[in-house]
């Protein structure tokens, strides 16, 4: 019976047939009467009547044989055939039932909904209202009365969708039915809300209330959660961001250079199967229309960096000898930095791969992403800094440090460090307000997150610079941080273009200054080459310092980019994933509609 429209109906005459069939004892004349009504029932020409009578009622028209009367009408009409047949027992049965009070109410019931017999009544769903959608797209079309809605909703901050925060237990949304958490709300009776705010969303509504009658008639276009969810297993796009260079012709171990794919750290690329343990396959970003080449899986990764980095090992070991005979005053420091390399490597378990990211859509309204500037000390993390701060000081701002210490007789308070107590530094401590801090001949210094939100507040860039270490502590959608690493060129450059620079070797005491040691140069390489294996996936952007100006003209372009990006590819962990998480961060933005 499928190609039955009217299924109620259907249903009605199944029931008869189950009913006829449900007697215990066998009963020849029962088994006749199901054949025939089965062969009746399958009959061509019985379901292109009801194909016509479908048509006519959809189009309004005259109803034709079984919606002619209403179905409680063509009830009693059966009874009344049936009555001369009263002596057969299906009869009686069927009688029986019919004569029950509830089965009639839920005739009437279904009469009146069939003549579409209620109020208010809808408009017509405009032709083109689905043009051209998808067919996960929804129309909702209520009648809202004085009572709310019952729903709030929100900007889904990573793709700038407005769904459904909240529905109210109760409310008219609830108890319609037809809306649900999560669902994308992409029109309001025709009225696109892409790029809108949930705040001018609420007018909108209000405007389509009558002010008489407070009724407004509200249609939805919606893209329900289901569906999306559908999506997100079946159909979502999954994108990475590669956290280190690849290179097929120098892998060894690709199955076909020629099906592979070549990608820079940084690049953003999607990835089209991960069936295979080994060798997934991806596009580039902007290539997403062509064909997908393969990239070695995360697994694959990990295990050829970790015989890699067992090589390695297996190198120094045989180099150290040689710097015993030759660069013997050399050695322990050697040594010592044999130390810490390894023990770089081997604290850090897995090396960068990929970090799943999803596009963040930036309002220019929104409050710009703290910038983080890292590397080791010397490497010029404070020049180019101080550079971007002279470039453009009403784009640019640095937060002003927690100290404990004395204010000098030049300094001020809040512009060169907020001067504290010891006690409420540890207050601030204690309540988790700093990012980093620290003592320095017994005296405390911080960067407070309050001094990140002020610079944020005046719109500006804020510009931190951090140990890796603590990035975790902004790495939050609040501060959305873009990390800058700062590195440094080989060490012939180094020797090069530092021969005349001077550090302060004495933060306590500026004048104390001196020239890079070769030492200096050595460690600064070691300490970025720690730095980058253990918090390599944490950084956006790598810019090796070898000449000032051209590493500062990189710097501020990217930066610029940034800024003015619509579109930037952000951590995942940074959608809102749990309730708790999502009210934070959205807690302004919920609205009433
Ligand atoms: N590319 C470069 N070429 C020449 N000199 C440089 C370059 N980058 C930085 N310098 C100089 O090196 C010195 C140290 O730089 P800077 O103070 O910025 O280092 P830093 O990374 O902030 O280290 P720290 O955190 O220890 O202060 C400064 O005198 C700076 O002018």
């Amino acid at each position: 019976l499928p190609m039955l429209v009217d299924r109620s109906w259907a249903k009605l005459l199944y029931k008869l047939l189950s009913s006829m069939m449900s007697g215990t004892e066998p009963h020849t004349d029962r088994e006749e009467d199901y054949r025939f009504l089965h062969s009746m029932l399958m009959e061509k020409k019985l379901h292109l009547l009801f194909k016509v009578n479908a048509r006519l009622c959809c189009n309004d028209l005259v109803p034709l044989i079984i919606n002619i009367r209403p179905r409680s009408s063509s009830l009693f009409q059966l009874a009344e055939e049936l009555i001369y047949q009263g002596w057969r027992e299906e009869v009686k049965e069927l009688l029986a039932l019919i004569s029950k009070p509830h089965f009639q109410s839920l005739l009437h019931v279904h009469d009146a909904v069939a003549q579409r017999d209620f109020e208010p009544v809808l408009p017509p769903i405009p032709d083109d209202a689905l043009e051209d959608e998808e067919d996960s797209v929804k129309i909702v079309s209520l009648v809202k009365t004085k009572e709310p809605l019952g729903a709030t909703i929100k900007r889904d901050t990573s793709t700038g969708a407005i769904v459904v925060a909240r529905i109210m237990r109760g409310g008219a949304a609830d108890k319609s039915g037809l809306i649900h958490e999560g669902d994308e709300l992409k029109e309001v009776n025709g009225v696109s809300l892409e790029h809108r705010k949930p705040k001018e969303i609420l007018p909108l509504l209000v405007s389509l209330t009558c002010f008489l009658c407070s009724v407004a008639y509200i249609r939805f276009k919606i893209i329900p959660a289901y569906s999306r969810e559908e999506m997100s297993t079946t159909k979502q796009k999954l994108f990475v961001r590669a956290l280190f260079d690849y290179d097929p012709n120098q892998d060894p171990s690709i199955p076909c250079k020629d099906a592979a794919l070549a990608f820079k750290r940084g690049d953003v690329l999607q990835i089209v199967s991960m069936e295979d343990d080994t060798w997934w396959q991806a596009c580039h970003l902007e290539d997403s229309n062509g064909g997908a080449g393969l990239i070695p899986s995360k697994e694959l990764h990990e295990r050829s960096f970790s015989f890699t980095t067992k090589q390695m090992v297996l190198q120094w070991t045989g180099l150290r000898r040689s710097f015993r005979l030759g660069r013997k005053s050399s050695w322990a420091k050697e040594a010592a930095r044999f130390r810490r390399w390894s023990a770089g490597v081997h604290s850090s378990i897995c090396p960068p791969t990929y970090i799943k990211v999803i596009p963040y859509h930036r309002e220019p309204k929104d409050r710009h992403r703290v910038v983080i500037l890292v590397g080791p000390s010397g490497v010029g993390v404070n020049e180019l800094k101080r550079r971007l701060l002279i470039s453009d000081p009403d784009r640019y701002g640095v937060t002003v440090p927690h100290t404990t210490r004395e204010k000098r007789r030049q300094e001020s308070e809040g512009v060169d460090y907020h001067f504290v107590s010891v006690h409420m530094f540890e207050e601030l401590i204690l309540s988790h307000r700093f990012i980093e801090y620290g003592s320095y001949r017994g005296h405390y210094y911080g960067t407070s997150l309050d001094s990140v939100h002020r610079v944020m507040a005046e719109g500006k860039v804020c510009l931190l610079d951090a140990h890796p270490s603590k990035i975790k502590r902004v790495y939050t959608s609040e501060f959305k941080p873009y990390v800058v690493f700062v590195k440094p060129p080989r060490i012939e450059e180094l020797r090069l273009t530092r021969r005349r620079a001077k550090f302060v070797c004495d933060e306590e005491d500026t004048n104390q200054v001196r020239i890079f040691s070769e030492a200096d140069f050595e460690d600064m390489i070691d300490l970025a080459e720690n730095m980058e294996r253990q918090y390599g996936h944490l950084f956006d952007k790598v810019i090796v310092n070898g000449d000032i100006a051209s590493a500062f003209r990189e710097l501020r372009s990217d930066l610029e980019k940034i800024q003015e990006a619509r579109v930037q590819w952000v951590p995942t962990e940074w959608s809102c994933s749990s309730p708790t998480k999502a009210r934070r961060s959205c807690s302004h933005l919920p609205s009433w509609i």
